[in-house]
């Protein structure tokens, strides 16, 4: 049984293990899984993957692998081995990389989620031409997505605003793991490809990820209820 049937993932982008542990202590493993990014992981290391699973939460470990296919394969495997519900490695690594990956966790008959990332969702079509990618954002969007679920991948995350042609393509199951999730309340920020929470599930994403619309609320607990209201979800 999941911990939650929530589709929320609450960035926790903090610069120690305190600062997200104080923002932990105020959430309800019942109400959101939480995403340890980049910054965190690198301050605190695996020791806050133990706080937040001792806390009962299911955890999102996003690292976003991206290196040749043996050492993404070994470090997806380390992280499943920590307990990790979802990692994810960048679907620009190609088919190799991400097969590696996934072999790995059935080899090992470790069950966590192993998702890719298509396109950033800080990027516009410009950016992408910038980087030497021809084909528009859509068209990447799609290609990756295809990609990832032909080698064995759980899911991908990518823009609310891309869900509903990638649920037509992959089906519905195929999970759609979405950050820039903005309710009508929040800024932008560096987003580019954002959508309100209703919106985005309304065209299949499967789980939000929200960071600084609640972290960095005046009342954090008052921003994740308000989007709670949006989804209809009882708190
Ligand atoms: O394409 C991507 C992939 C990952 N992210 C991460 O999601 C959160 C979003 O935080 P906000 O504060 O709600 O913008 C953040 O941890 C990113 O590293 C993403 O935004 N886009």
């Amino acid at each position: 049984m999941p911990v939650t049937e929530s589709p929320l993932i609450i960035a926790l982008d903090y610069p120690s293990l305190d600062a997200a542990l104080c923002m932990a202590d105020q959430l309800d493993p019942s109400r959101c899984r939480l995403k340890v990014g980049k910054e965190l992981f690198t301050r605190s290391g695996p020791a806050v993957l133990e706080a937040l699973h001792g806390r009962g939460f299911e955890v999102f470990l996003d690292l976003k692998f991206h290196d040749i296919p043996n050492t993404v394969a070994s470090a997806v495997e380390a992280a499943a081995e920590q307990g990790v519900w979802m990692v994810n490695v960048h679907a620009s690594g190609g088919r190799a990389m991400m097969e590696a990956a996934a072999d790995r966790l059935a080899q090992k008959r470790l069950e966590t989620r192993l998702i890719a990332v298509t396109v950033l969702t800080s990027m516009q079509a410009s950016d992408l031409a910038e980087v030497g990618v021809l084909a528009s954002l859509d068209e990447q969007v799609a290609q990756l997505a295809q990609l990832a679920k032909q080698s064995g991948l759980h899911g991908v995350v990518c823009s609310a605003q891309e869900s509903a042609r990638i649920a037509s393509l992959c089906g519905d199951g195929f999970l759609k793991v979405t950050p820039g999730i903005r309710p009508a309340f929040a800024v932008a920020n560096d987003q580019q490809r954002i959508m309100t929470p209703q919106e985005a599930m309304q065209a299949g994403s499967t789980h939000l990820v929200v960071g600084r619309p609640v972290t960095q609320a005046d009342n954090p607990m008052d921003a994740l209820a308000a989007i709670e209201s949006e989804l209809g979800i009882d708190a």
